[in-house]
């Protein structure tokens, strides 16, 4: 059975389910968050960029440099983590941005959230399970307008290390542009492809940032990082670096320009719900080259801010901010 994207009118989150309707609560137990224990519209009704990565502390120091990017209240402030009473994922909020209208001689004042930063944990179904539950809070929350981005980390092909990759098609580790879930025990093919005029738009937007190459490409998805992803320094190993190099440029050919453990899942999920979505990742090494990743810490946390600093780029212009720097803090 294949199951293809919906993104539909109206800018709402399409959860589908028909059984959450007659649900009397909703409990998102991962999140420690629900329908009864929660005001999730005045709580995330706002937002409209939601940003996941694999690690709690980049999700945290995320939404504080985004705090600081645009010259929000609180900005430099330690941020509460949202879902601190699960230990499962962490999430913090940007904001609050405050906008003043007048309507009919009335002054309004909406406060409102803007960003939230998740943290999804390494690999599909860690990342699958908190989607689930961050697409229904969205859906309760009656979100508008969301774009999703996941920032992340990833070996490059064939790239110079901390090269960011957007990616426009999401492979499997076949390169098709598949996931496969099993659902009462049937595969359940569904399409992993990403919006493309976003991909575009952030391409421009990170001509604003010329200390670090981006390019478009495909991103391959696996179920681990050693054997899956073709190294020779797992625990176990039953293939030659030859034909490790021979799958590697293979891949290449086929268009991959990265390996990541999330990105099929994640594109599947969002595109059937209807939001739209995009993966950036940064590349920590050439996996032509080898397969440990020796740079320095230093390195490392530099190479994690790039994905951010363009996603910052992104909503700045979005936002209609302006470049960095150059708004009133
Ligand atoms: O978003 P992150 O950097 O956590 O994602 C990649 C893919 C795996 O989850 C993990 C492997 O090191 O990093
Ligand atoms: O090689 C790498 C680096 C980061 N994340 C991955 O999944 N693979």
């Amino acid at each position: 059975m294949t199951e293809t994207t919906g993104y539909s009118g109206g800018g709402f989150v399409h959860v589908k389910n028909p059984h959450l309707d007659s649900m009397e609560e909703d409990i998102l137990y991962h999140l420690d968050l629900g329908t009864k224990t929660h005001n999730l519209p005045a709580m995330f009704g706002d937002i409209k960029f939601v940003c996941v990565g694999g690690s709690p502390n980049r999700m945290r120091a995320f939404a504080q440099f985004m705090q600081r990017e645009l010259g929000l209240a609180g900005a430099g402030e330690e941020l509460p983590d949202i879902c601190a009473g699960s230990d499962r994922y962490a999430m913090y909020r940007a904001g609050p941005v405050l906008s003043i209208s007048v309507s009919s001689g009335l002054l309004s004042i909406t406060v409102s959230s803007l960003l939230i930063s998740i943290s999804h944990g390494m690999g599909i179904p860690s990342i699958s399970i908190m989607l689930h539950e961050l697409i229904k809070l969205l859906h309760h929350a009656k979100c508008r307008d969301v774009t999703i981005i996941r920032i992340g980390t990833s070996g490059g092909l064939g790239i110079e290390a901390g090269s960011v990759v957007i990616t426009d098609t999401a492979v499997d580790s076949s390169f098709q542009p598949r996931f496969e879930q099993v659902v009462l025990g049937d595969v359940v093919v569904r399409s992993t492809e990403l919006d493309k005029d976003l991909a575009e738009e952030l391409l421009a937007c990170s001509r604003e940032i010329a200390d670090f190459p981006t390019l478009i490409g495909h991103t391959m998805c696996t179920y681990d990082f050693y054997e899956g992803q073709g190294r020779l320094d797992g625990a176990l190993c039953s293939f030659s670096s030859e034909k490790k190099l021979e799958y590697l440029r293979r891949a290449y050919d086929a268009g991959v320009r990265n390996i990541e453990m999330e990105s099929t899942a994640f594109a599947a999920l969002c595109g059937l719900c209807g939001l739209k979505a995009a993966v950036v990742c940064v590349a920590l090494l050439d996996r032509l080259q080898g397969d440990q990743i020796r740079a320095s810490h230093e390195v490392l946390w530099e190479y994690q801010q790039r994905p951010q600093r363009l996603i910052a780029a992104f909503i700045r212009q979005r936002l209609g901010l302006g470049p960095a720097g150059r708004s009133q803090h």
